[in-house]
């Protein structure tokens, strides 16, 4: 069972994933979901978690003391001579400033037994956390994307979430997460149920004419040509081998 420990000042962000699937997963025993207050690791009447920068500068920085014993507490007894390394756990710190997180990461990270995400606010986390942590196991700051958000708590329910799907037992159907979108590089093709004409909009003939191999062409067809409409980006990167000739002319 992958055990996902999350660290954050707001734990209540987190609610959502005791929600559907994530939450159903949990109570199969899929996964193990733990959330924790970092302020439950600090000493002080305030519960203090942040201090002015050094060098200067607008906004706060996050104290590393709470971090430290944060991070202890979520590791606990790690056995850091563990070889594999799937089973060493994976610190992800949330950042702009982190590698793109893509379905590819997705699946990476869903192979491991232990993930710890550190929910940053402010300004950001004091790097010394993240150069301490990277002394005792991989680390991998992370962005959800080119855009700033103000903490890491929204890009860690989109990680979770893309990760803890792909677990074994956690989607209904598996045979759902072939041909969606980014699974195999390229976009899923439209989708459609009864009615059969709504609002004047009928549903391709093809998809009612109970010929399967004409329905999968079809389908192969879609996919391509949303993918090239909408990420030509995508195509551009698929290996030479997984177009036949006939895609390519596309
Ligand atoms: N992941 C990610 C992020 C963030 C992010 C993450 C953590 C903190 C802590 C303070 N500000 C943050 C922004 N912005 N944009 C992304 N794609």
């Amino acid at each position: 069972m992958m055990r996902l420990d999350v660290l954050s000042i707001f734990p209540e962000y987190l609610a959502p994933l005791e929600l559907s699937l994530i939450g159903r997963a949990q109570d199969k025993g899929l996964l193990g979901l733990t959330v924790h207050d970092l302020r439950d690791w600090t000493h002080d009447r305030h519960r203090t978690v942040d201090d002015t920068p050094y060098g200067g500068g607008a906004g706060m920085v996050m104290k590393p003391e709470p971090w430290g014993e944060a991070l202890d507490a979520a590791l606990g007894a790690a056995d850091s001579s563990v070889t594999d390394p799937t089973s060493r756990p994976v610190l992800i710190v949330p950042s702009p400033a982190g590698e793109v997180f893509t379905q590819q990461t997705a699946r990476e990270l869903a192979a491991h037994e232990h993930l710890v995400f550190a929910c940053g606010r402010y300004e950001g986390i004091d790097q010394r956390v993240v150069d301490w942590a990277a002394e005792r196991m991989e680390v991998r700051p992370m962005s959800i994307g080119d855009y700033v958000l103000n903490g890491g708590e929204v890009a860690v329910l989109v990680m979770v979430e893309a990760i803890a799907r792909l677990l074994p037992g956690v989607i209904g159907n598996p045979e759902s997460l072939d041909e969606e979108s980014h699974e195999d590089g390229l976009l899923e093709y439209p989708v459609y149920t009864k009615p059969a004409v709504w609002r004047g909009h009928e549903v391709p003939a093809v998809l009612l004419s109970g010929d399967h191999g004409r329905v999968a062409r079809w389908r192969r067809d879609q996919r391509l040509r949303r993918t090239a409409q909408t990420r030509p980006d995508l195509l551009a990167a698929l290996p030479q081998d997984s177009l036949d000739g006939r895609d390519r002319e596309v």
